[in-house]
């Protein structure tokens, strides 16, 4: 993780990071009804219903329901003329942990920073946290934390002072109780002084955690949160992320590790700005509906040159002494298989279809959708 300061112009102006504006820094910007539209005066504004933005009359029942924590439709964004969220629909329920997969550059940075109000879609629309997310950002900046990919704290501050000033940009008071509260819920007291320069970066990532909970979001947008991350501060962090959810927490998190994919309750996998599959992992390897072989024995090497490029062979990928063959028709797989199998004293047997086969397939249609 690397740190690119601030600029120290206050919080209206705070640029952090490769991704612009840090999170708690555009709070207090207008919305775009504040800044461009025409107010319609103070009756209008009295005629505002009160009810809970977050909650909803269910249709058949008539009972009080709790919406969706997001839910966008038809998100689109291009940059310099080239799309880079198409289409996107979204759909994540209260406590939920979803899961946000795709390759490098497939928009999911864009899609996050279109859901919490730093970016406005082309066309589509939605709600998230009951809020507009094209005219109440702000409302749903003080209810999101955001976990920018990129560590966006002072490295010359210490844990304790980064999260003073985050607790000033929102407001929080007494800050210095707040501040004290979050340490210690973090457990983050005992390096409380430590300068944020001089963190390893699971404790790094712990801070920016810490700094985007202070605020007792009900969502939390999180962007690569734990890349760079040693398995074992991986571990606690969804150890952490779980037990929040367990509380009624939301969480959006966007990752490239398939085990962290299997800890979600749902996965989205997006490919060059598509949404091209959704559901639990098992509906997801379900739904792709891929064959998986294993090769097993002294000629694995010899058998996978011979395997590619053949008919029904769509995968080759060695594991250890082993070897994953995937297809999509898996009679003409197995016909493959079998005779490579033979010439090459190899042996044979069925295996469960891993997320990665299936995103490897998912990311290679996507690539010839786009050709
Ligand atoms: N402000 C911007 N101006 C121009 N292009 C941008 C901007 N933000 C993102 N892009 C481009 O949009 C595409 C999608 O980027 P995005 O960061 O959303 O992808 P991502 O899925 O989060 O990628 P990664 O997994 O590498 O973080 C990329 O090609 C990126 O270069």
């Amino acid at each position: 993780m690397r740190c690119l300061r601030p600029r120290p112009s206050g919080p209206r102006q705070l640029r952090f990071g490769r991704a612009g504006i840090h999170p708690a820094g555009d709070l207090f910007a207008p919305e775009p009804s504040e800044a461009g539209l025409p107010d319609r005066g103070p009756a209008h504004r009295r005629q505002r219903p009160q009810a809970r933005p977050d909650r909803q009359r269910h249709p058949a029942r008539g009972g009080i329901v709790t919406a969706p924590a997001i839910e966008v439709r038809g998100l689109t964004k291009s940059f310099g003329g080239r799309r880079v969220v198409d289409d996107v629909t979204l759909n994540v329920a209260r406590g939920e942990i979803a899961g946000f997969l795709g390759p490098n550059g497939s928009g999911k940075t864009t899609t996050i920073r279109l859901m919490c109000g730093l970016l406005t879609p082309d066309a589509g629309a939605g709600r998230v946290l009951g809020h507009d997310i094209r005219r109440e950002g702000r409302a749903i900046k003080r209810e999101v934390g955001y976990m920018t990919q990129r560590f966006s704290f002072y490295e010359d501050l210490t844990i304790e002072e980064n999260l003073r000033f985050v607790a000033g940009l929102y407001d929080l008071r007494p800050a210095r109780a707040v501040v004290r509260d979050t340490l210690a819920d973090l457990g983050l007291t005992s390096r409380r002084d430590q300068l944020a320069g001089s963190l390893s970066g699971g404790w790094k990532q712990r801070l920016a955690l810490a700094a985007c909970l202070m605020h007792k979001p009900k969502l939390l947008l999180l962007d690569e949160p734990t890349a760079g991350v040693d398995p074992k501060a991986r571990r606690e962090f969804w150890d952490e992320i779980h037990a929040r959810a367990g509380d009624g927490l939301t969480v959006l998190v966007s990752t490239h590790y398939m085990d962290e994919a299997e800890r979600c309750h749902r996965i989205n996998y997006i490919a060059y700005g598509r949404l091209v599959a959704r559901g639990s992992v098992t509906e997801v390897v379900r739904d792709a509906g891929l064959t998986t072989l294993m090769m097993q024995g002294a000629a694995v090497h010899a058998a996978a040159k011979r395997l590619t490029g053949m008919p029904g062979v769509e995968q080759v990928a060695p594991f250890g002494n082993t070897l994953h063959v995937v297809g999509s028709d898996a009679a003409l797989l197995q016909r493959s298989a079998s005779a490579v199998a033979q010439e090459t004293g190899c042996t044979l047997s069925p295996a469960e279809t891993s997320l990665e086969d299936v995103f490897i397939r998912l990311m290679s249609q996507s690539q010839d959708n786009m050709s």
